[in-house]
């Protein structure tokens, strides 16, 4: 437990501290000096007095010894007379051989009371007066000095033999008055001595507590203004000195530490409000940003613009170039924005290929829609990336604070929702937001939750179209097209749900669903009999994502027993070029077990021509585009041909999609297009409807010359009217 008094010195500021030692120290040793020097001269004082008064008692007995003898009292008090002249000598008294007083002699002043012979009769008895002397010589010389006189006893002796006893008695006002003096000079040392060492000790503090001050003053300093920089210069090199190294070393390696962390905590939020890639504001950043915009908006009553841009088959770009060339374009898009707005304007990205930007002040709809109108125009020039130029379009939704919403997570979602009518409106435009969007929206929520219900009461129903052999005229297979049997709209082709089902992560399922009842229907065709005919089934990218598409083919391959050389798989050009290895692998592997693979919708993606050979690809589907248009447009008719060409090369089958014309028939034929699938030959039917075609009918033959025969438009509907 510590004592207050400690607690006290332990609080005290480090000078008085260092004071009240130093202080401490030197009054204790003062004081112990003064005392060992005035009791050292006390002793001499008293032995020099006392030295004295022997050395008179031996002169008197000397000089009184034979009076004494002779009892000649004359003698003795003449010896004694001149003693008594002494200041200091208070009495003196000499006894005779019997011990009875024979001489004295008092000094002229004042009776001393304390004198303990002084009351004693000339007749006192020999036993008195020894009692007297045996108390006075009893008593120590100190005391007696203390209380003021001294008494010495020396016998006197003849011969060896004593004949009397002599007696003095002095004050010890000489005593006294040297001891004060001595204990003034003590004093007076000390005083002078303390004074000296409180300069000294004042001066020495400052030495030693300084440096810790001026540590401690840094160390202040540096913590109020955070400034790590400081340094404080060394005043010594003792251990003090050290500590100042010590701390400056620690300072250096807080500034260190201050740095790195100053440095993460400015990446931290960079990577928190900022997109890593392009350098745009990131979502948090923009919804922070759009809200203080809207407060302010609301206060000014100002309009808002909120824009959403979606990049168009962005996904194709990144599967088939790669995803450094998309992160590439993510960059240059991004500075093409920067450069439509204004500064006090927003654009961030939110994820992927979307881009929001926000627009304050916009004082009509107009504006608004003007705005937009530029940032479709930025991706009318292609960008160059390296070496390669890439062609890129844009779908843009707009949305505007307050007629259209009030709270950023609803402008949003409106601006999405507009810019999702924009890709519906065959992308590359702009759309502004209208509150029956919404109705579309909601409608697209209620879709996707009847799409799960219709996967587990199986509402799809697959629709076959055949492909016919240009040269034999006969069906060589027939693509399986699935369609849903929604209970309240109907039938619905494949363009109202698959992306749905994609998007709802239903896809694999379906298509499993379709792969197995395909299969079924080609086991079932033969059975019946009829000439083994081949089935395709459409796989969709999303399904290749799945690690699992060589086991789901195998798995229903095995449950419905087709020989897997009746199954085809076509693929489109955007999924082949996902993840190339993994697919390059898997279609192998599907390709060595007998199945036929397919490429989809050839032409609309982005693959290189070249490394196509790469993969284990059977057949190319030429997209039925430039085949609706190969008539009119010679650009695309030389793509058709550039394809054909290329296959054949390659050693590939041919296929033209949606062939309607004799026409384009014909053009196909004189190309050396191998097949051909579209409303000319058949639309997709149903299996029973389908079946009709696997004769040995030559169909192109029946085609052609109904077409021939008849007016164009009538010949059609009675092409169609074999569906
Ligand atoms: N204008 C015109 N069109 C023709 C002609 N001949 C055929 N078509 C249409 O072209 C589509 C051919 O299928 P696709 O290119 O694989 O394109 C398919 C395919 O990509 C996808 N799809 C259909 N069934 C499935 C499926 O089971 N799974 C997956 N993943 N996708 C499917 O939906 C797309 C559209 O299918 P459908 O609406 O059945 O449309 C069919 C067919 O009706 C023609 O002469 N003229």
């Amino acid at each position: 437990m510590r004592r207050p008094g400690e607690k006290f010195i332990r609080n005290l500021p480090l000078q008085r501290k260092l004071m009240l030692i130093i202080m401490s120290c030197c009054t204790a040793t003062l004081f112990v000096s003064s005392l060992f020097y005035v009791t050292r001269e006390a002793k001499v004082l008293y032995r020099d007095q006392q030295e004295y008064l022997v050395s008179l008692a031996d002169m008197i007995a000397k000089n009184s010894a034979s009076a004494l003898v002779f009892n000649d009292l004359k003698s003795v008090q003449d010896t004694i007379r001149p003693l008594t002249a002494k200041s200091n000598i208070l009495a003196i008294y000499i006894l005779n051989q019997e011990g009875r007083l024979f001489a004295r002699y008092h000094a002229a002043e004042a009776e001393h009371a304390a004198l303990p012979l002084e009351y004693l009769p000339d007749w006192a008895s020999a036993d008195d007066v020894a009692r007297a002397v045996q108390q006075v010589t009893g008593e120590a010389y100190t005391s007696s000095f203390l209380s003021g006189y001294a008494t010495v006893v020396q016998p006197i002796r003849l011969e060896r033999e004593q004949v009397g006893t002599v007696v003095i008695q002095a004050n010890a006002k000489g005593f006294l008055h040297s001891l004060r003096w001595t204990i003034l000079v003590a004093l007076g040392f000390m005083a002078v001595t303390f004074l000296v060492f409180c300069l000294f000790s004042a001066r020495l503090q400052l030495m030693i507590s300084a440096p810790l001050l001026g540590l401690l003053a840094a160390m202040k300093e540096i913590s109020a203004g955070k400034n790590f920089a400081l340094r404080v210069a060394k005043p010594c090199d003792d251990e003090i000195g050290m500590l100042y190294d010590g701390f400056n070393d620690m300072l250096h390696e807080i500034e260190e530490r201050d740095q790195i962390l100053r440095q993460r905590q400015a990446h931290l939020q960079q990577l928190a409000h900022y997109d890593p890639l392009t350098r745009l504001p990131n979502r948090t950043l923009f919804y922070d940003r759009l809200g203080q915009a809207l407060f302010h908006a609301e206060r000014s009553h100002e309009a808002v613009a909120v824009i959403f841009i979606d990049l168009d088959h962005f996904k194709d770009i990144n599967d088939t170039l790669g995803h450094r060339t998309g992160d590439l374009l993510l960059i240059e898009v991004a500075g093409r924005l920067g450069t439509v707005v204004r500064s006090c304007d927003t654009v961030a990205r939110l994820g992927g290929d979307e881009f929001t930007i926000f627009c304050q002040n916009v004082a009509t709809p107009e504006n608004a829609a003007l705005v937009a109108q530029k940032l479709v125009t930025l991706f009318a020039t292609p960008f160059r990336l390296g070496a390669s130029e890439i062609r890129v379009t844009a779908s843009v939704g707009v949305t505007l604070y307050p007629h259209d919403g009030k709270s950023v997570d609803e402008l949003l979602m409106n601006a999405d929702i507009a810019m999702y009518h924009a890709k519906g409106c065959g992308k590359n435009v702009y759309s502004l937001f209208d509150k029956k969007m919404n109705e579309h929206a909601s409608e697209r929520v209620t879709l996707l939750a009847d799409l799960r219900q219709a996967i587990e009461h199986g509402e799809f129903v697959l629709h076959y179209q055949p492909k016919v052999d240009l040269l034999t005229g006969k069906v060589t297979s027939v693509e399986a097209l699935v369609r849903w049997m929604h209970p309240r709209l109907g039938m619905l082709a494949p363009d109202k749900f698959i992306r749905l089902a994609e998007e709802g992560g239903m896809i694999a399922e379906l298509t499993e669903w379709v792969m197995r009842t395909a299969c079924l229907q080609a086991r079932a065709w033969q059975e019946a009999n009829l000439a083994p005919v081949r089935v395709a089934v459409n796989l969709s990218p999303f399904h290749f994502q799945r690690q699992d598409v060589k086991q789901s083919v195998c798995a229903v391959l095995g449950a419905t027993g087709l020989d897997p050389t009746l199954l085809e798989i076509e693929i489109t050009e955007s999924a082949l070029m996902q993840n190339d290895e993994y697919t390059c692998r898997v279609l192998s592997e599907l390709r060595d077990m007998g199945i036929i693979i397919s490429v989809d919708d050839f032409g609309t993606g982005y693959s290189s021509l070249s490394y196509l050979h790469r993969f284990p690809i059977n057949t190319l589907k030429i997209d039925r585009t430039f085949i609706l248009n190969m008539m009119k447009s010679s650009e695309d008719q030389a793509i058709v041909t550039a394809i054909i060409a290329m296959a054949k090369s390659l050693k590939m089958q041919i296929v033209a999609e949606g062939v309607e014309s004799v026409d384009q028939l014909e053009t196909l034929k004189d190309q050396g297009c191998h097949e051909i699938q579209g409303f000319l030959v058949s639309r997709p039917v149903n299996a029973e409807r389908v079946a009709r075609f696997f004769t040995d009918e030559d169909h192109l033959q029946l085609h052609t010359a109904a077409a021939e025969t008849l007016e164009g438009g009538v010949a059609r509907q009675l092409v169609r009217g074999a569906e």
